[in-house]
C-alpha cells in the first residue's frame, strides 16, 4: 500500500513518447506538427460579448452574509469561483510570481538540469498528463512536492536558497488558505469538525498535502491550433490558482461551453477537484477546465493542488448519504487516485462509481 504521495509517481511513471522531441517553445517561429492539435479545440471558445454574460462568481471572504450564498451556487453550477479578501498578502504572491518568472526565463538547457524524472514528482517539464496525448501542449511546468531544494541547486548552485524560501513561504500561505476554504465549503454542506476525523482535533488539516504547479505559456505562433493545457479536472480536493494578468483559463459549463475567466487583480481562482467531488457525493462536482494560448503575451500561472493526508481514504461523507442518497463512489486515497488518473484519465472518476 503506497503511503507517500510521491509513491504514486514511482509506481505510475508517465513515459514520454519517443517520437515527440523536447523542444524549447520560447524559440519557435512556427507551430511544429508535434504541437498542432485538431482545430476543433479552440473553436469552441465563446465570443467575447457572450462570454461577458457569464462571469465566474467572485466571493468576498469577508462578507458573511452574501459570501456563503454565492458559494453554494458557485460550487453547484460552476465548480469554481474567485475569491477576494482571502488574506494572502500581494507581496507573497508577487514574490512567488517573480521567482517563477526567473525560473522559466532561464535558457532551455539550464532548465533541463532540473528536469522532472519519469518516476519523480518535483521538477521541470511538460505537465504530468501530457504523455497521455499524441500531441504536446503549449506550456512548460515546474512541479513542487515538498521542497524544491535539489532541483534549485542544479539551477542556481550558488544561490538556491532564495527560490526555496519563496516557495516555502507561498506553500505555507496556500496551505493555511486551503484549510480555511475547506471549512467554508464543508460548512455550506452542513459538515462540522466532528464529521472529518482526519482534519485533526481543531480541524486544522495539519497533515494535508499540497502540490505547487508553476505553469508558463510562451507566446504561440499559431494559437488556434495549439492548447496550453488540454481540458482536465484536478485530482485535488481543491486547487487555489493565481493567474498572472493575462487571460487563458477557461472553465466548462454544461449547455454554455468554454467560459473564459479574466484575471482579477488580487483575486485567486478556486477549483473544485475530483476528491471533493467524491467527498461531497457529487453535490459539488469537479470543474473541467483548460488553458488557451495567445500570439502576443506570455502567461504564467501558479496552481496549489490541495489534498488529504496520504493514507486517508476519501469517500462520500456519511452525513450526505442516506437511503435516498446512496454513496456514489468507493473510498480512495489521493495516491491511489493519481495512479488511476495516470491510466484512465477522463474515466478515473467513473471507475470509482458504485
Ligand atoms: C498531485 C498531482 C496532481 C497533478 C499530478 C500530480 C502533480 C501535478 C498535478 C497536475 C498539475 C497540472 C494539471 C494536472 C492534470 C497534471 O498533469 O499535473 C495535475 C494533476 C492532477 O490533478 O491530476
Ligand atoms: O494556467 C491556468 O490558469 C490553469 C492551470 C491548471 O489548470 C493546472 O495547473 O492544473
Ligand atoms: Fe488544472
Amino acid at each position: 500500500m503506497p503511503s507517500r504521495l510521491s509513491d504514486a509517481f514511482e509506481t505510475h511513471p508517465t513515459f514520454q513518447h519517443h517520437h515527440i522531441q523536447n523542444l524549447d517553445l520560447n524559440s519557435l517561429q512556427h507551430l511544429p506538427d508535434s504541437h498542432a492539435w485538431a482545430s476543433e479545440l479552440t473553436d469552441y471558445s465563446l465570443s467575447p460579448d457572450i462570454n461577458g454574460l457569464f462571469n465566474l462568481p467572485i466571493i468576498d471572504l469577508n462578507d458573511p452574509i452574501n459570501g456563503p450564498k454565492h458559494l453554494v451556487h458557485a460550487c453547484k453550477t460552476w465548480g469554481a469561483f474567485q475569491i477576494i479578501n482571502h488574506g494572502v498578502s500581494n507581496q507573497v504572491v508577487h514574490r512567488m510570481e517573480a521567482a517563477a518568472k526567473k525560473l522559466f526565463s532561464l535558457p532551455y538547457e539550464e532548465k533541463l538540469k532540473a528536469e522532472r524524472f519519469e518516476d519523480g514528482a518535483t521538477g521541470y517539464g511538460p505537465i504530468r498528463i501530457s504523455s497521455l496525448f499524441p500531441k504536446r501542449m503549449w506550456s512548460e511546468g515546474f512541479t513542487i512536492v515538498g521542497s524544491p531544494i535539489q532541483h534549485a541547486r542544479e539551477l542556481w548552485p550558488d544561490n538556491y536558497t532564495s527560490f526555496c524560501d519563496v516557495t516555502e513561504e507561498y506553500q505555507k500561505e496556500m496551505k493555511e488558505l486551503a484549510g480555511k476554504l475547506m471549512w467554508i465549503v464543508l460548512e455550506s454542506l452542513g459538515i462540522t469538525k466532528e464529521d472529518i476525523s482526519w482534519a485533526g482535533p481543531n480541524g486544522e488539516f495539519k497533515d494535508s498535502v499540497g502540490v505547487l504547479q508553476l505553469n508558463s505559456y510562451p507566446i504561440c505562433p499559431d494559437p488556434d491550433r495549439a492548447i496550453g493545457i488540454v481540458d482536465h479536472t484536478d485530482s485535488s480536493l481543491l486547487t487555489i490558482l493565481h493567474q498572472s494578468n493575462q487571460s487563458g483559463l477557461q472553465v466548462f459549463r454544461e449547455e454554455i461551453g468554454w467560459v473564459s475567466v479574466p484575471p482579477v487583480e488580487g483575486a485567486l481562482v478556486v477549483n473544485i477537484g475530483d476528491l471533493l467531488h467524491i467527498l461531497s457525493n457529487g453535490l459539488y462536482p469537479s470543474v473541467l477546465h483548460r488553458v488557451v494560448v495567445n500570439r502576443d503575451r506570455h502567461r504564467l500561472s501558479m496552481a496549489y493542488l490541495y489534498g488529504p493526508p496520504n493514507n486517508v481514504e476519501i469517500s462520500p461523507l456519511s452525513k450526505l448519504v442516506d437511503h435516498y442518497h446512496p454513496p456514489l463512489y468507493r473510498p480512495v486515497t489521493w495516491t491511489e487516485y493519481l495512479g488511476m488518473k495516470a491510466k484512465l484519465f477522463y474515466k478515473a472518476l467513473s471507475a470509482l462509481r458504485l
